[in-house]
């Protein structure tokens, strides 16, 4: 059989229509009548408010508007009836939501497979970590991960795939925020930070809530998914993480923010200029050893430094294990955006949907590997 012909298109429930899932939802648009668009079928899709299902599939006009004019209001237990019946199923996660990521399991212990780019599954509490590893075990179904670390950049794939071939993973340092990296490779200690911060946001680099971004939360959460899947179970909070939000700032209401922004910019500045005296440029770096420490912080290195390169949002990874024991492998490329992410995303779709179609045709045949689920 080659690759996807003559298997049914999997089923889609895509949540999230903003920066990332309405390029999933043009990018999956722009599939239609080809030979990618047939193995891919979005028959559901919503936001927090509105929700959208036609069981043939939606249309792909004006996405925001069909959704507004949709009769049925968004739940998350109308995407298990959305869902229901034979055949590859696919809920596809474009939220930064809690109560999203706390469905996973549940999804996937019921024979629905999850794609997602929120980091709240993976790289949060172990517990519902373990929950996703065990459901993916109970259900026979894959956890695609692919964008949740560097916006899609073969990081995740690129660990499991030394460790199958027997490698232990020593230790990774990396540049692990797309916004930060922009932003870092932008500021040049003249104009406010915030003004960049605003660009990044509106860029679609940042999260809903740049806080996550620049309190090191969401490169937290990334170091996490990536030090659990090089078998270091690290607990939620074994992360030392140096934020960039003052305390006054983090407790502010969102609606509040952008107007208290600047309070980012002295203590930048100040960090700027003694880089600069230096001849060192800021990053901003995560760090995990060997024996399980793990960092998180703004460093000022060395400009020909393996992290301080590349340039826009490029997230920077160096590995260390077995066979790359004394020079790291490096990865960099774009690490943020909507395009990168929503690629990355329909990526793992089409692999569940070839190789879960395939165990479908062969049974008992071993289950696909080449993503795996940090197990
Ligand atoms: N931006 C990037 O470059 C990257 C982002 N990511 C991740 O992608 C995810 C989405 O980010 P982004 O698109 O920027 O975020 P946005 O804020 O633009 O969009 C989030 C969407 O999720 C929807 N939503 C929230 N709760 C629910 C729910 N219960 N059911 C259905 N939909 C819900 C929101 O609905 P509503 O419109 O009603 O508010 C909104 O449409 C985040 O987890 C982020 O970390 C990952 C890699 C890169
Ligand atoms: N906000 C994130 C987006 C990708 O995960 C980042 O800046 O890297």
């Amino acid at each position: 059989m080659m690759h996807g012909q003559h298997t049914p298109p999997a089923r889609l429930a895509l949540l999230g229509t903003g920066t990332v899932g309405s390029a999933v939802w043009a990018r999956l648009m722009q599939w239609q009548g080809s030979a990618l668009g047939e193995r891919l079928r979005l028959v559901y899709a919503a936001n927090s408010r509105f929700a959208l299902g036609n069981p043939a599939g939606l249309p792909s006009a004006a996405t925001d508007v069909l959704l507004q004019q949709a009769p049925q209001a968004s739940s998350l237990e109308a995407v298990d009836v959305a869902l229901a019946g034979d055949g590859v199923r696919i809920v596809v996660d474009a939220t930064a939501s809690a109560q999203v990521a706390d469905q996973h399991a549940h999804w996937l212990a019921r024979g629905i497979h999850v794609v997602t780019a929120c980091k709240l599954g993976q790289g949060t509490d172990l517990a519902r970590w373990h929950a996703i590893q065990a459901a993916c075990e109970a259900g026979n179904t894959e956890y695609g991960d692919s964008a949740t670390v560097g916006a899609g950049l073969p990081v995740l794939r690129t660990i499991r795939a030394l460790q199958a071939g027997g490698d232990r993973i020593h230790a990774i340092a990396g540049v692990l925020s797309g916004s930060l990296a922009w932003l870092f490779n932008h500021y040049d200690g003249m104009q406010a930070f915030s003004g960049f911060v605003r660009q990044a946001r509106e860029a679609g680099f940042t999260e809903p809530d740049p806080r996550e971004d620049l309190s090191g939360e969401d490169v937290r959460r990334k170091l996490l998914i990536l030090a659990r899947a090089s078998g270091y179970r690290l607990e939620d909070n074994a992360v030392q993480v140096d934020s960039l939000v003052p305390a006054a700032l983090a407790g502010l209401p969102r609606e509040a923010l952008d107007a208290a922004l600047p309070m980012l910019d002295a203590a930048l500045r100040e960090r700027y200029a003694a880089a600069y005296k230096n001849g060192a440029k800021l990053r901003f770096v995560a760090r995990l050893q060997a024996d399980g420490l793990a960092t998180v912080g703004l460093e000022a290195l060395p400009a020909e430094h393996a992290l301080a390169g590349g340039g826009g949002t490029d997230n920077r990874v160096a590995i260390w294990s077995d066979r790359y024991a004394k020079q790291p492998l490096l990865i960099q490329g774009p690490g943020a955006g909507a395009e990168v992410t929503a690629a990355a995303m329909l990526d793992d779709a089409l692999r569940i949907q070839v190789e879960a179609s395939k165990a479908k045709v062969l049974p008992g045949r071993a289950k696909n590997s080449s993503m795996g689920n940090g197990r």
